[in-house]
């Protein structure tokens, strides 16, 4: 394994933990995957499906020889994350306009979102240098994966979180696990350049997606899909943009499958972000190549609040290498794909929701035909933001095509029953 600085090209092997060039660019992983022969992945990937109580039980570490070959075995801190559901749905069929619809739910994991597939990795890592203090500023997901990492490898985490306008679950979650919180006056972008700056002096190992084994492991989200459905994907992949590490890790993880030849044709990625916090998608459909930072990023899918994403340029590359596309969607169109999301018995975080909200877009202006096959990653559990679920269901929401309400009464059960019978 090797780190190339994705700015000056500079390569390093160093077996310190750095996730900056001294350029100031960010590092990328490079593997050596000359000595692997497709067939012969594709046996050991089936083979160890069957594994019980392994590391290799991992839907992240089934594929360890793509991921950190060199890591040994007893350093791996793992919850047996990933083997998540994959999904079809009538309900989102019609919603979308789409033919066939997939849903990669990596809400199923086990802190309930898909940072525990790249979290597995930077901790295992962290724990493989002696580090016993983790780090990393976060909208809650992070967080909560983090702390939850940190308490089974019997470490300290030390979390730092926007004082406004994220989901208290999420904190509460965090606080659960063990993690100490620091709630701080600003955003998430602030609080990556305060790691940045401070996580040395203070000992801290970050596990913000600046480090790149956060990447290294969310490429196997892609890395099972594909080997579910039999090592051919569908024509669109869809994410949610905020950060940009799952875009990020979903491009590498498509280069390291063609580039093996585990899959012959790429798929498009499509980027989707929230109209309130949307520098990507300005900076790409204004065909500039700078990203113009926003100062003071709001949506109410809360995990997407950033206004500085730290990996732009890693996601742009995944954008040139699959023709991929971004779009924007508003807070209404993410809570109305929520509610649909939720109908459908799948159910997800309002960040999740802008996939299928930018879906529905998508195939409204014909970018995405309604013949093209299409699959989606839902990032984030329901309950990871009752607020929401709150506001949507017992609020004033008004452009609500899937709303439920509570029915509010003073009746009793028996009285229930007979409106019931009444109403058949
Ligand atoms: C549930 C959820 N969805 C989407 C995102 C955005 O992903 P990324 O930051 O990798 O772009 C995040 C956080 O980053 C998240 O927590
Ligand atoms: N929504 C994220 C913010 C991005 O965090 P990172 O892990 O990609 O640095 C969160 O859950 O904190």
């Amino acid at each position: 394994m090797k780190f190339i600085c994705i700015d000056c090209g500079k390569e390093s092997s160093s077996s310190e933990f750095e996730y900056h060039c001294t350029c100031g660019g960010l590092l990328d992983i490079v593997h050596d995957f000359q000595r692997y022969d497709a067939d012969l992945l594709k046996h050991l990937f089936k083979e160890r499906l069957s594994e019980r109580m392994t590391p290799y039980a991992s839907g992240v570490w089934r594929y360890k020889e793509l991921i950190f070959p060199e890591l040994p075995d007893n350093c791996i801190v793992t919850k047996y994350e990933g083997n998540t559901g994959l999904y079809t749905s009538e309900l989102l069929q019609n919603y979308t306009g789409l033919k066939q619809v997939f849903v990669k739910a990596q809400s199923e994991n086990p802190s309930g979102s898909f940072k525990d597939n790249g979290m597995t990795v930077a901790v295992s890592h962290g724990k493989s240098l002696g580090y016993k203090k983790f780090t990393c500023t976060s909208t809650g997901n992070t967080s909560s994966s983090l702390a939850m990492y940190a308490s089974i490898a019997n470490a300290d985490s030390y979390v730092f979180v926007p004082d406004k306008d994220i989901s208290l679950n999420k904190v509460l979650q965090t606080v659960s696990y063990g993690a100490k919180v620091f709630s701080f006056v600003g955003t998430y972008d602030d609080g990556i350049q305060f790691l940045e700056k401070h996580s040395n002096d203070l000992g801290l190992y970050v596990c913000n997606s600046i480090n790149p084994f956060r990447i290294e492991g969310q490429k196997s989200i892609i890395y099972e899909i594909a080997q579910y459905l039999n090592w051919e994907l569908p024509e669109w992949i869809i994410v949610p943009g905020g950060a940009l590490s799952n875009a990020t890790a979903l491009g590498k993880g498509l280069h390291d499958l063609f580039t093996l030849g585990l899959i012959n044709k790429m798929p498009r990625v499509a980027i989707v972000q929230a109209e309130g916090a949307s520098p990507f998608h300005k900076m790409v459909s204004q065909e500039k190549r700078e990203l113009t930072p926003e100062p003071f990023p709001y949506t109410r899918a809360s995990a997407l609040n950033i206004g500085n994403p730290p990996s732009w340029k890693k996601a742009l590359h995944t954008l040139i290498q699959t023709r991929g596309i971004t779009i924007s969607v508003t807070d209404e169109e993410i809570l109305d794909a929520k509610a649909v999301i939720d109908r459908s018995g799948i159910g997800c975080e309002p960040a999740s929701a802008a996939t299928i909200a930018g879906i529905r877009n998508l195939v409204s202006k014909q970018v995405i035909d309604k013949e093209e096959s299409v699959l989606c990653i839902l990032t984030g559990n329901i309950l990871k933001d009752t607020d929401i679920l709150k506001y949507y269901h017992l609020g004033e929401h008004t452009c609500a095509s899937f709303k439920n309400t509570i029915q509010h009464s003073r009746l009793t059960l028996n009285s229930i029953r007979e409106n019931m019978i009444e109403k058949k």
